[in-house]
């Protein structure tokens, strides 16, 4: 049987970003997922987010990656994966995520904590 990729419209896209931007305190869109990243960048961010975060949402863009890419730029204004949401706005890419860790403010902006 040959593999056939999800198939997901435009549309349909931007609700699921919309949704999961929407109903998650933070949510990462990845390329893979947390167990199985398939980009460094996003392996990068998993991994600065699981330090502070154990429960956090990810969306995998893989199976319709022109379409995630449109509807995060739409949203973030922001042309790579992976992206960090965090309570509705976005945050960054893994490099921002790496110096907002590097001084010292990325737990709290993932958690809230002061
Ligand atoms: N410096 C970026 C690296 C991200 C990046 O360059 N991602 C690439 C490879 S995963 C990308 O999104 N390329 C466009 C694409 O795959 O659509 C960051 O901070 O996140």
């Amino acid at each position: 049987m040959t593999f056939q990729p999800e198939s997901l419209d435009p549309e349909e896209v931007q609700t699921r970003v919309d949704e999961a931007v929407a109903d998650n305190r933070v949510v990462l869109f990845m390329k893979g997922n947390r167990l199985m990243p398939q980009c460094g960048y996003s392996a990068k961010a998993v991994d600065l987010i699981s330090q502070y975060v154990d429960e956090f949402e990810t969306v995998d863009v893989l199976p319709a990656l022109p379409h995630y890419r449109e509807a995060l730029k739409e949203k973030s204004d922001w042309e790579t994966i992976p992206q960090t949401f965090v309570d509705g706005e976005f945050v960054g890419g893994s490099d921002i995520l790496e110096e907002l860790d590097e001084r010292g403010d990325l737990e709290a902006t993932l958690t809230g904590a002061n």
